[in-house]
């Protein structure tokens, strides 16, 4: 995990951004193709692993449970798994680091499972609320003694044969669904998970093509069914893992806000459920492209060409607030160069991520000189625009990636500089930002 030594920077763009780049894979399919592999048979490949933190920490733990994994010098990944049912007991804590995708996911993972694991993770992660799956993990029959407030460090116990349960989740979100649609996978009988509103479908897709018995079905109220026959046979897959829409959203807001900058990302991940980002910046008025338009390992993906533009403010739609949860702190720092007043509600779970994200770039945002109310759940934001930023402010990331890499952006259109005081975190998603970025012809100080 990043070390103990913060690594403060400030990013400036002295003249237009421009290029063509690739971003990292994408970290949500990257910890699913590591914890499915590990449950098939034989040897799967991955080509395009994130490899960041916390996948690493997801490597760690299957590992830990008696899955082979490593990457060979021709940059794949090659995974031997223990077939579903065979996870080993852990001899060490899992260490989670800063990432709640791999808690939450192998939470599921391991409920049913006859093994005992503990958990646990940086400060960020130890905040975040666990609660949301102790609860239809319970109802399978694990046992889980969490910290106060149902958070980390915490001992899960799975129980095998676990219950199968139909569960209507009570907050959208792709993790709860994720950690019952793994725990179904080794439990007898068909497990069901409701979800009102769509949220990313990359374990579907994925259970699917590693060969489980998944359906999906439409209810008369718009909500998703999705059923898991349990105890399923998965069959090795080779992955391909496209590049991650959640990472292009920084040069692509960048390439928005700084004058003349044109600027292409290769092989982005285009899932519609997590895709809406592009949409909104084009909503407000962003010169936004997609080129090259494809399917990779069951994905589609398309290259994006984006040209500087002048944004105007809009209402943020909230149908699509799941399919652009972790894009909002960039999109406020484009909406504080837009012209106009941008009103983005509806985000309640911006609260519990790495850090409250509506809390940090209220008053990160205000430093640097942006007009910024904040709501319970949202804020309101009045644009500059399209002038700079005046800047002139230290941000505290707090462990936060999304925030460091926000602010980063911030700093390329304002007058004095924005220094972020660690930009370490930044490892846990996307490796290689920094010289990405100056490749563009952005300057990290
Ligand atoms: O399932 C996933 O891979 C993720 C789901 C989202 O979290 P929630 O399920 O908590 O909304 C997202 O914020 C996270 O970065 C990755
Ligand atoms: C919320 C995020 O990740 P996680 O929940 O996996 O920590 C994120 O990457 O923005």
């Amino acid at each position: 995990m990043h070390g103990p030594t913060p690594r403060p920077a400030s990013f400036s763009a002295p003249g237009p951004l421009r290029g063509t780049i690739a971003v990292p894979g994408d970290k949500s399919i990257s910890h699913r193709s590591l914890m499915l592999s590990a449950l098939a048979v034989g040897e799967s490949r991955v080509e395009g692993l994130l490899e960041g933190e916390d996948v690493l920490a997801t490597a760690a733990a299957m590992r830990a449970m008696g899955a082979t994994i490593e990457r060979g010098a021709d940059d794949v990944w090659r995974i031997h798994g223990v077939g579903v049912g065979g996870l080993l007991q852990p001899e060490v804590a899992l260490d989670m680091g800063n990432s709640g995708t791999s808690t939450r996911l192998l939470m599921g993972l391991i409920a049913s499972h006859a093994i005992t694991a503990t958990f646990i993770g940086d400060a960020s992660l130890s905040k975040r609320p666990m609660n949301r799956v102790i609860e239809p993990l319970s109802l399978m029959g694990a046992e889980v003694t969490p910290s106060p407030g149902g958070r980390l460090p915490l001992m899960l116990r799975g129980l095998s044969p676990a219950v199968p349960i139909e569960y209507r989740l009570p907050v959208a979100s792709a993790q709860v669904k994720s950690a019952v649609l793994l725990a179904g996978l080794n439990t007898p009988g068909i497990t069901r998970v409701i979800e009102p509103i769509a949220t990313r479908d990359h374990s579907e897709r994925m259970l699917r093509g590693f060969g489980a018995d998944l359906s999906v079905e439409q209810a008369g109220d718009g909500a998703r069914i999705i059923s898991i026959r349990g105890e399923a046979e998965l069959r090795p897959q080779h992955i391909v893992v496209p590049g991650d829409p959640s990472s292009a959203a920084f040069p692509v807001v960048a390439a928005l806000l700084v004058p003349g900058s044109e600027v292409t990302v290769t092989n982005v991940g285009l899932n519609p459920t997590r895709a809406a980002l592009f949409d909104v910046l084009r909503m407000m008025g962003g010169d936004i492209e997609f080129t090259n338009r494809r399917e990779v390992g069951g994905e589609p993906v398309a290259d994006i060409v984006v040209r500087h533009s002048l944004l105007k403010g809009i209402e943020t739609p909230v149908e699509t607030v799941a399919s652009m949860v972790d894009e909002y702190p960039v999109l406020f720092v484009a909406a504080a160069l837009a012209e106009g007043r941008t009103v983005a509600r509806g985000l309640e779970e911006l609260r519990v991520k790495e850090s409250d994200r509506i809390a940090v770039m209220a008053e990160g945002l205000r430093a640097i000189g942006a007009r910024v109310e904040e709501l319970e759940d949202g804020l309101i934001i009045d644009g500059t625009g399209g002038d700079p930023l005046a800047g002139g402010a230290t941000i505290a990331a707090r462990l936060d990636h999304r925030i460091a890499m926000s602010f980063a952006v911030a700093g390329l259109v304002a007058k004095a500089p924005v220094v972020i005081d660690d930009m370490s975190p930044v490892a846990t998603s996307f490796p290689g930002f920094t010289a990405l970025m100056t490749g563009l012809g952005a300057e990290a100080a």
